[in-house]
C-alpha cells in the first residue's frame, strides 16, 4: 500500500522523477504538495495570523505555495525568507506570492508558524543564524507546523542535527513517509503526523510501516494442531520462558508446550509442561516452531539445548541468551529463523556475523543478509529486516514497555505466529504490532504478566 511505504531521500527523488517522466513537473508537484498542506494549515490556524518561514530550496517553494493559498482565502500571512529562492520551482512559486516577504523574522509573531526552511534536502546542520531565527520564531508563535520535515532533521537517519530546535504540533509529510518520520529521536519532535498525497506510486524497494495485521479467527474446521503447536524451551530462569509461553498461548497457536526442568507451579492449566528429553520433544512431528533464549543462561547446558534446537531443523525464534551463544555455523540451510535482539544483542550478533553498519536499521539488514535470519531489532523504534533486504518499521510503542520481561512476551508472540505456518517476516511484523497494541491496551505501569494477558485483546483488535 502506497500510504504505508517509507522512502529514503534517493527513493523519493526517483519517485518524483517518475511522475515528471509521466508528464508532471516539479512546479505541478509543488502546487499539489503546497495546496494539500495549506488545507491543514488553514484548518489549524482558524483565522489566526500565519508566518511561513521559507528556505532557498523546494521546501521553501512549498512555503510560498502555502502562503499564497492562505492569502487568497483571506488569511493574514507573512513570509519570512532569510535566503532568496534558488531552485527554478521555488523562484517561480515566490513570484506568484502576492503578500509581504521579509528577510528578517525579528518582528514576526502570530498564531501559527509554518516551517519551510529545509526539508528532505538538508545535508548538514543549520547555520547558527538560521537555527536561531527558527528557535526565536518558534517561541513567538502559538503552534508550529513543519512542512515535510522539521528543519534541522536528517531525513534518512532521523538524527537531529542542531540543538535546541523547537518541537512541533503537526508535521505534514509530502508525498510519502520518510524514514525520519518514524525514527528516533526525530519522531518525537514532530507532533501529529499527516501524509499529504501528491500521486507518488508504489516503490518496489521501499520500507513499509507496520500496520494492523489482518489475522482472522481460526477456520471452521480448525483444531489445535492445524492452528499450530509451538514449543518454548526453558533454561536457568524459569519465569522468562513461562512469560513467553503465556504470551504464545494467546497469540494464535493452538497448542503451546513448555519444555522445562522446573516445576512451574503457577503455570496456567492449559499449558502443557514437558520435562523429558529435549531431543525427543523436538522430534515430535507436530512441533512447528520452537522458541529458545528467554532465561536460557549461557552455560554448557544452555549451549547444548541451543545446539539441539538448531539440529532439529525446526523453524525457530532465537532470543536473549541464545543470541549470545549462537555460532553462525549452527544455522541450518533452508530453515526459517527469526531473531529478536535488543541493541546489546544486536551488537554481539553483528560482531559474530562480521556485520558493519551505523544504525539499527542498517545493522538489522546486514545481519539478516549475512545470517539468513529474519531480524527484529527491538527498541523504542523497532525494525524488522529480512534476508532479501525487505525492511519494515514499527510505529512508536508505549514507553511503558521499558520494563523487564516484555522482550520475553514479544518472543512468545513471535513463536506463536510462526507456529500458525505464516512466513517468518510476516510473523515478525504481526508480533511487533500485537506486542505494541497489547502495551497500549495494558495502559500505564503494567508488568510483563499483565502484558501477556493483553495479547488476547490485541488479537481481538486484529480480527
Ligand atoms: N522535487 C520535487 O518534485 C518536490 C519537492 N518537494 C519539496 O522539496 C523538498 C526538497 O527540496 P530540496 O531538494 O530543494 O531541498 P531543501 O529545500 O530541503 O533544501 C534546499 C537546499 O539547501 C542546501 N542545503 C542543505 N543543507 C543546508 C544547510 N544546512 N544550510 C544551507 N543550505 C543547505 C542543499 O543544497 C538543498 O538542496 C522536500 O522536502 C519537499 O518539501 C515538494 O515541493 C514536492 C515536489
Ligand atoms: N522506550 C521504549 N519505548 C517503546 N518500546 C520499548 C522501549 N523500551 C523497550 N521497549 C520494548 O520492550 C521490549 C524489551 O525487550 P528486552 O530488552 O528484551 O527486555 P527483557 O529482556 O527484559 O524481556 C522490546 O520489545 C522493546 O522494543
Ligand atoms: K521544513
Amino acid at each position: 500500500m502506497v500510504e504505508s511505504q517509507v522512502l529514503t531521500v534517493a527513493q523519493m527523488r526517483a519517485a518524483e522523477q517518475d511522475l515528471i517522466d509521466r508528464g508532471s513537473s516539479v512546479d505541478r508537484l509543488m502546487k499539489l504538495a503546497g495546496d494539500g498542506a495549506a488545507e491543514w494549515v488553514w484548518r489549524l490556524a482558524s483565522r489566526r495570523r500565519v508566518t511561513v518561514l521559507c528556505g532557498p530550496g523546494n521546501n521553501g517553494g512549498d512555503g510560498y505555495v502555502i502562503a499564497e493559498n492562505l492569502r487568497r482565502r483571506g488569511a493574514e500571512v507573512t513570509v519570512v525568507a532569510p535566503m532568496a529562492p534558488k531552485t527554478d520551482a521555488a523562484k517561480s512559486a515566490r513570484s506568484r506570492f502576492g503578500g509581504p516577504v521579509v528577510s528578517d523574522g525579528g518582528k514576526a509573531k502570530g498564531g501559527v508558524l509554518v516551517d519551510c526552511l529545509f526539508g528532505s534536502g538538508l545535508t548538514r546542520p543549520l547555520e547558527p543564524e538560521h537555527a536561531l531565527a527558527l528557535r526565536d520564531l518558534g517561541k513567538r508563535h502559538e503552534q508550529l507546523i513543519a512542512i515535510d520535515l522539521p528543519s534541522g532533521i536528517e531525513s534518512d537517519g532521523g538524527k537531529i542535527l542542531n540543538e535546541n530546535l523547537p518541537a512541533y504540533d503537526l508535521t505534514l509529510a509530502l508525498g510519502a513517509w520518510k524514514y525520519a518520520h518514524w525514527r528516533l529521536p526525530a519522531r518525537f519532535r514532530m507532533g501529529e503526523l499527516r501524509l499529504v498525497p501528491i500521486g507518488i506510486g508504489h516503490c518496489e524497494s521501499a520500507a513499509r510501516l507496520i500496520g494492523k495485521p489482518n489475522i482472522g479467527p481460526p477456520a471452521s474446521d480448525a483444531h489445535k494442531y492445524t492452528r499450530g503447536l509451538c514449543a518454548v524451551i526453558a533454561g536457568k530462569m524459569a519465569g522468562a520462558a513461562l512469560l513467553s509461553s503465556k504470551a504464545a498461548m494467546r497469540a494464535g497457536a493452538g497448542y503451546v508446550k513448555l519444555v522445562s526442568d522446573h516445576s512451574h507451579p503457577s503455570a496456567p492449566a492449559g499449558l502443557v509442561l514437558e520435562t523429558g528429553d529435549l531431543d525427543e520433544a523436538l522430534a515430535h512431528r507436530r512441533v512447528r516452531a520452537v522458541l529458545i533464549g528467554p532465561g536460557l543462561g549461557r552455560d554448557d547446558e544452555a549451549r547444548s539445548k541451543l545446539a539441539s534446537v538448531l539440529a532439529s531443523k525446526k523453524s525457530a525464534v532465537l532470543d536473549a541468551d541464545a543470541l549470545h551463544l549462537l555460532d553462525p555455523s549452527q544455522l541450518q540451510r533452508d530453515c526459517s529463523y527469526l531473531a529478536t535482539p535488543h541493541d546489546g544483542e544486536l551488537e554481539a550478533l553483528c560482531r559474530n556475523f562480521a556485520v558493519l553498519a551505523a544504525d539499527r536499521a542498517g545493522k538489522a539488514l546486514g545481519l539478516a543478509k549475512a545470517s539468513g535470519m529474519v531480524v527484529v531489532a527491538k527498541g523504542p523504534d523497532t525494525v524488522v529486516a529480512a534476508p532479501d533486504g525487505t525492511l519494515a518499521l514499527a510505529k512508536p510503542a508505549p514507553t511503558w514497555l521499558s520494563t523487564a520481561g516484555t522482550g520475553d512476551i514479544l518472543a512468545g508472540i513471535a513463536v506463536s505466529r510462526m507456529a500458525t505456518g505464516i512466513p517468518a517476516f510476516e510473523a515478525a511484523c504481526e508480533a511487533v504490532w500485537l506486542h505494541g497494541e497489547a502495551a497500549r491496551l495494558a495502559g500505564p505501569a503494567f508488568i510483563a504478566d499483565d502484558l501477556a494477558h493483553k495479547v488476547a485483546d490485541a488479537m481481538a483488535a486484529a480480527l
